[in-house]
């Protein structure tokens, strides 16, 4: 048998603003190399990826981080602003250069402002290195690249953000599919509710659907992953069963389901078998969820070959829950396990970190808090401000925990949070508990969804639960088979229980992955073992006071 050695793969990427019509309105994006969104990664396991980024914006730094890729001994390549690297300038080319050790279904996005907002994310593919087998047989693949749009620039969205009085975002204009969604027409115009025309396309166009085009009876791998700003999203496929198989680059004990849930940083493999009526096409629909829709179902077809493309479906696109249908979606949560010889956690903790998620004022401003802390990120980036020994953030870590007699199901106007850009110092080689705890925001019985996502790990899912989080519940813990993932979700008025292991030296971001409440405060950050952390590149460092430090050439 052949031995294939593992391969350097380069890529040469510009990102630039350009004139994209993600819907059928003309908007200016965030593109790599002309194209929107960015060009997909394949590689395989055990690789390395070299993506060559050069800075094409005229006035703003920029950064990508490779979502759901660990960067084990790579820390400085994460790929966020702030936190581990100085965004790259105007002009500048920065190397991003990392492993990818672990197939999987990833995507990478900006990691600075809202330029995840702007469009500039795409796909990451890793698939199984020589002599390694999936756990599933499939004939073909599709990747859907999940995301949201709004017809308002990022930039204005971030004023209005941070204005006082809030100017809240709304909801998306058009959800899309690999790019690609229709705004004030349909493809399903005949069963739309309220009544929108026929989307007259030609198939050339930037916004016309990219179909999967499939023969009868065969087993099919979608891949999809969800880069959306704000919304929860429910997948189906007409008529089609899916089974899920792998989440954020684990493989889970495949379920079957006719809807999935997926929120914003998370990625799923379903397999469906096209054993439906082969003369017939069908509909692919992805909807918002978890917060009430004003955005119409994004469609795209799925093609039974020899039929025409053309050939639209006799029947209505899948109609979604209800958004606020919590149950379902809790249902859908509690389906995944981690398939059997899957790395388990450690049985015990070392320490247990509650953070408690509200919406605050802070003089005026709306905010999120966690136990009390906003967030707001330092000039000199975490990790060569650590590694260098110049703490240029809040000397004081944030809190452990929130007080004992905080009612999390009541409406509270926690007038006592402030800003604060604090460390999280997590002792290298132990295992850490993380209960994120939901609570009621500003307005009175509203608690919303929010999707946290780590960074540098995968982390155990333990569980979730209702109200507020107590010593009882650890009891109840899954320590036999919990999904391993990168991104998981607290539901209204809930908990949910993670385990990691520390075990990766580097400064994480830990954060709720809608852009608009990270760029309100929303996150929090862990150092672990920076003191192991070996050569940073000095690109990385040439900002804020490490910039001043190599400077005076005393680390050269
Ligand atoms: O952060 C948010 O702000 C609004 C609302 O709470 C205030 O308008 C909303 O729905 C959010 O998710």
């Amino acid at each position: 048998r052949s031995v294939m050695a593992a391969k350097t793969r380069h890529f040469k990427w510009n990102v630039e603003y350009i004139h994209w019509s993600p819907d059928g309105e003309e908007s200016v994006v965030m593109g790599i190399n002309g194209q929107f969104p960015g060009p997909t990664i394949r590689a395989n396991t055990g690789d390395t990826v070299a993506v060559h980024l050069t800075n094409k914006l005229h006035t703003e730094g920029v950064v990508i981080h490779w979502h759901g890729i660990r960067q084990i001994g790579t820390p400085w390549a994460d790929g966020t602003a702030a936190i581990s690297q100085c965004a790259i300038n105007p002009g500048e080319t920065f190397l991003y250069r990392f492993k990818v050790d672990k197939a999987g279904t990833y995507f990478y996005h900006g990691h600075y402002g809202m330029q995840r907002s702007a469009g500039l994310y795409g796909s990451l593919i890793v698939e199984v290195g020589e002599g390694e087998k999936e756990p599933f047989h499939y004939d073909g693949e599709f990747n859907l690249l999940l995301s949201d749009w709004w017809h308002k620039g990022s930039h204005e969205q971030e004023v209005d953000l941070s204005s006082n009085p809030l100017r809240w975002i709304g909801e998306p204009q058009t959800l899309l599919i690999n790019g690609r969604g229709q705004y004030n027409c349909s493809l399903a115009a005949q069963f739309s509710k309220p009544p929108l025309s026929l989307c007259k396309l030609r198939g050339g166009e930037q916004y016309a659907p990219e179909i999967l085009r499939v023969r009868p009876n065969k087993i099919y791998r979608l891949r999809v992953a969800s880069t959306t700003a704000l919304a929860s999203l429910s997948l189906a496929i007409g008529g089609h069963k899916m089974v899920v198989v792998e989440a954020d680059g684990n493989y889970v004990q495949p379920f079957s389901v006719q809807d999935m849930d997926i929120y914003s940083g998370e990625s799923y493999s379903v397999l469906f078998k096209t054993d439906q009526d082969p003369t017939k096409n069908y509909w692919i629909s992805i909807n918002v969820r978890g917060r009430e829709p004003k955005t119409p179902q994004g469609l795209t077809l799925l093609n039974y070959l020899p039929n025409s493309a053309s050939k639209f479906p006799t029947s209505p696109p899948p109609i979604a829950p209800l958004w606020n249908d919590y149950n379902h979606s809790k249902s859908f949560s509690n389906k995944i396990f981690a398939l059997m010889g899957s790395p388990k956690p450690p049985p015990q903790n070392h320490r247990r970190i509650i953070l408690l998620n509200t919406q605050n004022k802070i003089d005026g401003y709306t905010k999120w808090a966690i136990n009390n802390v906003s967030l707001v990120l330092p000039t000199t980036p975490y990790l060569g401000s650590i590694r260098y020994g110049i703490n240029a953030f809040d000397a004081k870590p944030p809190p452990d925990n929130f007080p004992k007699d905080y009612d999390v199901l009541k409406q509270a106007p926690n007038s006592n949070s402030t800003y604060g850009n604090g460390v999280y110092l997590l002792k290298f080689n132990t295992t850490i508990d993380i209960i994120l705890q939901n609570a009621n925001a500003l307005a009175k019985d509203v608690s919303e969804i929010h999707p946290w996502h780590l960074h540098g790990h995968d982390f155990w899912v333990l569980g979730y639960g209702e109200g507020k989080f107590s010593e009882k519940d650890v009891k109840n813990f899954n320590l036999k088979n919990p999904p391993l993932r990168n991104t998981a979700v607290i539901f209204p008025f809930g908990w949910t229980a993670l385990r990691f292991v520390t075990d990766n030296p580097g400064v994480w971001a830990f954060h709720c992955h809608i852009e608009p409440h990270l760029h309100m405060g929303m996150g929090v950050v862990f150092a672990e073992g920076v003191h192991l952390v070996k050569k940073i590149p000095k690109e990385a460092l040439a900002c804020g006071l490490t910039g001043k430090m190599l400077m005076s050439n005393k680390h050269n």
